[in-house]
């Protein structure tokens, strides 16, 4: 690739994997990194969204909080608005209404604090996987962590042995794995997940549903995932929020009983909550569906 291009292509990599290093530097001083990570409290109060160019609200009047190292999956239908959701929850986009705030900040726009990820992995196929997994400290001028934080996080995902490998050279899940290394190597206090896995094969998306939420766990890493994957939710949440659409309100929110054991699947305890959560979701939904429906009812 030419260097001009291959410049541009970085420059929109860098605004795609986070705007916020630079809006953070343009805004304050830059801080000291923290050395412990804690997981996010989130509160989100009141919140409710109209895009410029839509009819009506897509998000309204939505309230909830995250614990501090809690997993909690957002359930709904295609368009129901739970990316919209994650994207105020990380400060992309701000809510015509309302307020999201974490660990009592107001969150006013994007953070180094915490990181999303799409189902996109957006590495940079030419780079081997230590120097995609350095991208996130590189860019927040933390480069005199790299040479520690890289091989840890790249044990984490069970990268070791593919450090020096291209990226380009590796599967749709080992991308996904460098893509959490990356994430993961600034030490954030929150994971924002977008559908990540729904690219992947049935048991690659499994594995890594399985070791995501390990992860964060062992770290104390607030989660929170998008997903309209009932499975997904049982194998990964807490807790649920369970939303209907149009506009998109939180119509449930339920808790996950599940030790990791069971959350494996293959047991009576994981079918019955499999079941479960499959019936709120299917009444949220057809209740949304009765909403929209403009068919004139019969006499
Ligand atoms: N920038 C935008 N301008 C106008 N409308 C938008 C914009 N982004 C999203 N929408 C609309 O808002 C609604 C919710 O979209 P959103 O992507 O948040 O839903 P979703 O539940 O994440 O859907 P999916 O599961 O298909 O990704 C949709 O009707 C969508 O068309």
């Amino acid at each position: 690739m030419f260097a001009a291009a291959k410049d541009f292509q970085m420059m929109l990599e860098k605004a795609m994997f986070s705007g916020a290093e630079k809006l953070q530097g343009l805004a304050r001083p830059r801080r000291k990194h923290r050395t412990a990570v804690a997981g996010a409290h989130i509160a989100v109060m009141g919140l409710s969204h109209t895009y410029r160019r839509s009819d009506g609200p897509v998000l309204e009047d939505i309230s909830f909080q995250v614990e501090p190292g809690e997993v909690v999956a957002l359930l709904g239908r295609s368009g129901c608005g739970k990316s919209t959701l994650l994207h105020m929850l990380s400060g992309l986009t701000l809510p015509s209404q309302g307020e999201v705030v974490i660990n009592g900040n107001t969150v006013r726009g994007p953070s180094n604090r915490w990181v999303m990820m799409f189902q996109a992995p957006s590495l940079f196929p030419w780079m081997t996987v230590a120097q995609n997994a350095a991208l996130g400290l590189r860019f927040a001028r933390r480069n005199e962590e790299i040479a520690r934080r890289v091989p840890e996080v790249l044990d984490l995902v069970d990268l070791a042995a593919f450090a020096d490998r291209n990226a380009q050279d590796l599967s749709g899940g080992q991308q996904q794995r460098v893509a959490l290394a990356r994430s993961l190597a600034t030490r954030p206090e929150m994971l924002l997940l977008d559908e990540p896995f729904s690219a992947l094969d049935a048991f690659t998306r499994r594995a890594l549903q399985r070791d995501v939420r390990k992860i964060a766990h062992n770290l104390g890493l607030t989660l929170v995932i998008v997903t309209h994957d009932v499975s997904e939710a049982v194998r990964m949440a807490d807790r649920v929020l369970v939303l209907d659409a149009n506009p998109g309100r939180i119509a449930q929110d339920t808790v996950i009983d599940l030790d990791d054991d069971e959350r494996e699947g293959g047991c009576d305890r994981f079918n019955a909550e499999h079941v479960r959560l499959m019936e709120i979701y299917t009444a949220v939904a057809h209740g949304a569906a009765d909403e929209t429906d403009d068919t004139p009812e019969k006499a």
